[in-house]
C-alpha cells in the first residue's frame, strides 16, 4: 500500500498541492501503447512505467483503467490518469463517468479533455471538474490546444493545464515540433502550473519547455513508443544517400 492508494496527496505546503509540488521543474513520463499494438497490455506498460521510474520520472501518465490499477500499485510517484475512448473528436476522459473511473484507480491527477468542444455527455468542462473535485478529491488537468482553451480551462477550475492537444486539434498550430510558444504564453498569463506536453522529442526540447516557463514536461512517444521511434531511424536509413552507407 502506497501513500497514493490512501488518497490524494494533501498539501504540504502552502501553495500547490504536493503532487504539483513533486513534479516541479521535473519529467513525467506517458506510459501508453495504441488499440491493436503488440504493448497493448496493463502489465507492458506498468513495467515500461517502472523502467521510466528508475531512470530519473518524476511521475508517470498511463491510458486505460487497467493500466493505471497496475501502475498505481507499483509505483509510489504522481500519477497522471486518463482514458481514451470514443471516436469522436473528443476522446480524453470524455465524460464524467469515465472521469470518476480514472479517479478511482488511484490516480492522483486527472486528466480532461479541456477543449471547448461538445462532450458525448452533454457536460461542461467545469461541471466535470466540479464533480471531480467534490465526489473523488482529485486534481483535474486540462488537456488543451490553444490559449483560448487554456484560459477558458482554468477559469473553469483546473488545477493544472496541459499542452497535450497543440496540434491534434484542426485548429491548433501543426507541426512536428513542441508548441512552445503556447506554453510560454499559458505559463505567464495562468494561474495555475501549466504541463508541457505534445511532441517533446529531445532532452534539449525539453530543457527549452521549462526555460519556457513549465512547471513540469510530459513526455511519451519519445521514450515509450519502440513503434514510433524505429520509424523515425528506419525512415532515416533508407533516406541516407547510398554512398553514405556504404563509407
Ligand atoms: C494527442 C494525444 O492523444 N495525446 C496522448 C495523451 O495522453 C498521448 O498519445 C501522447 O503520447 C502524450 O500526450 C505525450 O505526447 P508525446 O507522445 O507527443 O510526447
Amino acid at each position: 500500500m502506497t501513500s497514493h492508494q490512501q488518497g490524494p496527496m494533501t498539501s504540504t505546503t502552502p501553495g500547490h498541492p504536493a503532487v504539483l509540488e513533486a513534479i516541479r521543474g521535473r519529467l513525467v513520463v506517458s506510459c501508453q501503447a495504441y488499440p491493436g499494438e503488440p504493448m497493448r497490455d496493463p502489465g507492458t506498460m506498468c513495467r515500461i512505467a517502472q523502467a521510466a521510474a528508475e531512470g530519473g520520472a518524476a511521475g508517470i501518465r498511463a491510458q486505460g483503467i487497467e493500466d493505471l490499477r497496475r501502475i498505481r500499485a507499483a509505483l509510489d510517484l504522481p500519477l497522471i490518469g486518463l482514458w481514451k475512448d470514443g471516436d469522436g473528436e473528443v476522446f480524453i476522459t470524455p465524460t464524467l463517468d469515465h472521469a470518476l473511473a480514472v479517479a478511482g484507480t488511484g490516480a492522483d491527477i486527472v486528466a480532461v479533455d479541456g477543449t471547448l468542444r461538445p462532450r458525448p455527455d452533454g457536460r461542461t468542462f467545469a461541471e466535470i471538474v466540479a464533480a471531480v473535485h467534490d465526489r473523488t478529491g482529485r486534481l483535474v488537468m486540462a488537456d488543451v490546444s490553444t490559449y483560448e482553451e487554456g484560459v477558458a480551462a482554468a477559469e473553469a477550475g483546473a488545477d493544472v493545464v496541459g499542452t497535450t492537444l497543440s496540434g491534434h486539434t484542426p485548429y491548433s498550430r501543426p507541426g512536428p515540433s513542441p508548441d512552445l510558444d503556447l506554453v510560454a504564453a499559458l505559463s505567464r498569463d495562468l494561474p495555475v502550473p501549466v504541463i508541457a506536453e505534445g511532441r517533446i522529442h529531445t532532452p534539449e526540447q525539453a530543457g527549452a519547455a521549462i526555460e519556457a516557463g513549465a512547471h513540469a514536461v510530459v513526455v511519451g512517444t519519445a521514450i515509450t513508443h519502440p513503434t514510433t521511434l524505429t520509424r523515425w531511424f528506419a525512415d532515416s536509413v533508407t533516406r541516407s544517400p547510398r554512398e553514405v552507407r556504404s563509407e
